[in-house]
């Protein structure tokens, strides 16, 4: 998976991550990454045999536990999950909510089955058996357990390739040119723009992938993150997900009649378009005030598009330039914005999140305070 799963996600935090081996879209100042595709996968794609379309027919498990389950697993930090790992019509399985989940709640904090490094200089099929070998017997039937896209593959007759196969299916952006196998998350499908409600991310200090609900769950509905940078049109959205996972995506925005897949296409690539132009104002193209316009303009055709991720590195990106021009009201009130929706996606109880309290109470000790000349930027509108 690429949050920049691979998001992936989804998430966005400065100096981490992205996504199920999935993902990958890049704060426009703060180099912040988003969970993304996985360059491993790129890297080994070529060993393995085409990859065929998933075919499985499943169906609901009709009765969601009332409780929700205690994972008990030597890989996942225990505690009580708000979500029930079930068989999903036509997507193999999938994580759905056990009870009603809030926007910025933790839903999971999981260990690494094992992490690889994006370049490797071994054979990857070796390096798997040498991973693999290095298991204890239940994380081996976790591994054993996950789903893989090139269903031609026998896994008596090749058992080595379908451990790869698994592998490129299922990991994650997992810390600094880093992807790991996390057998809970990886049962996370797949939803683009507005479809996906949560992001996940890893902390480096605690060595574990938190993933966070972006947006409200109701009890029943399914879990989804974004395996790609779903700023993109539905045509290549769809290309992507077929090349790399092997299926066709049929999510709510991908469901859009042609009229309305139209329409969110091309706020997509308005969305694309104004974070190339706030870019800008890195070289001096544009100054602050437009450059925090642009990001207000991002902002409200976010809303409109129903996409909420990656708004926490946009806040910090606002709180930067306000500060850059000494404009303490609108730093203290982007760093606000910025506690806000990094505390969704990523959790309060990150470094980032700290920083900006601090920021908050004294703006003039931001980093880049004062290094442009003296402009009032202005502060995002109350009602975002
Ligand atoms: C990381 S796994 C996700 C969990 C997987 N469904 C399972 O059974 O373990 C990725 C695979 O899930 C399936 N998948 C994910 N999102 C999907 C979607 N929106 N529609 C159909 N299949 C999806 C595809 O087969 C994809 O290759």
């Amino acid at each position: 998976m690429a949050q920049n799963r691979k998001n992936k996600g989804h998430s966005t935090i400065k100096g981490n991550h992205k996504t199920p081996a999935m993902q990958s879209s890049k704060s426009a100042l703060s180099k912040t990454t988003h969970p993304g595709t996985c360059g491993w996968k790129l890297f080994t794609l070529g060993m393995l045999a085409a990859i065929v379309g998933v075919a499985i027919s499943a169906y609901w498990t009709p009765l969601l536990r009332k409780r929700s389950p205690t994972i008990h697993r030597e890989d996942v930090v225990l505690y009580d999950v708000p979500f029930v790992v079930v068989d999903i019509p036509g997507k193999g399985k999938g994580a759905v909510a056990s009870r009603d989940i809030k926007q910025g709640e933790r839903i999971l904090r999981e260990k690494p089955l094992f992490r690889v490094d994006l370049q490797i200089t071994s054979s990857p099929i070796a390096l798997m058996a040498e991973k693999l070998a290095g298991l204890t017997p239940h994380q081996r039937k976790a591994f054993e357990d996950l789903s893989y896209v090139n269903f031609n593959l026998d896994p008596v007759k090749h058992p080595q390739a379908v451990a790869l196969a698994k592998f490129e299916t299922n990991a994650v952006a997992a810390g600094k040119d880093r992807v790991g196998i996390f057998p809970t998350m990886a049962r996370l499908n797949h939803g683009c723009s507005s479809a996906f409600n949560v992001v996940y991310s890893w902390r480096d200090d605690e060595e574990v992938l938190v993933v966070y609900a972006l947006k409200a769950i109701k009890e029943g509905q399914e879990l989804l993150t974004t395996y790609l940078d779903s700023k993109k049109p539905r045509a290549e959205r769809r290309a992507f997900l077929n090349k790399h996972y092997g299926f066709n995506c049929t999510c709510s925005v991908c469901s859009l009649p042609d009229k309305l897949s139209k329409a969110s296409d091309d706020r997509l690539t308005k969305i694309k378009a104004l974070y190339a132009k706030f870019a800008t104002w890195g070289n001096n193209e544009i100054d602050g005030a437009q450059a925090i316009q642009t990001i207000g303009d991002i902002w409200t055709v976010e809303d409109e598009e129903g996409y909420w991720s990656e708004r926490g590195s946009l806040a910090y990106d606002a709180t930067w330039i306000a500060a850059s021009h000494s404009d303490a009201s609108a730093t203290q009130a982007w760093a606000r914005k910025a506690v806000e929706w990094f505390s969704y996606e990523i959790g309060p109880d990150t470094t980032q999140v700290q920083s900006l309290l601090m920021v908050i109470e004294r703006p003039e000790l931001h980093k880049a305070w004062g290094t442009r000349p003296t402009l009032m930027v202005g502060s995002p509108e109350p009602t975002n």
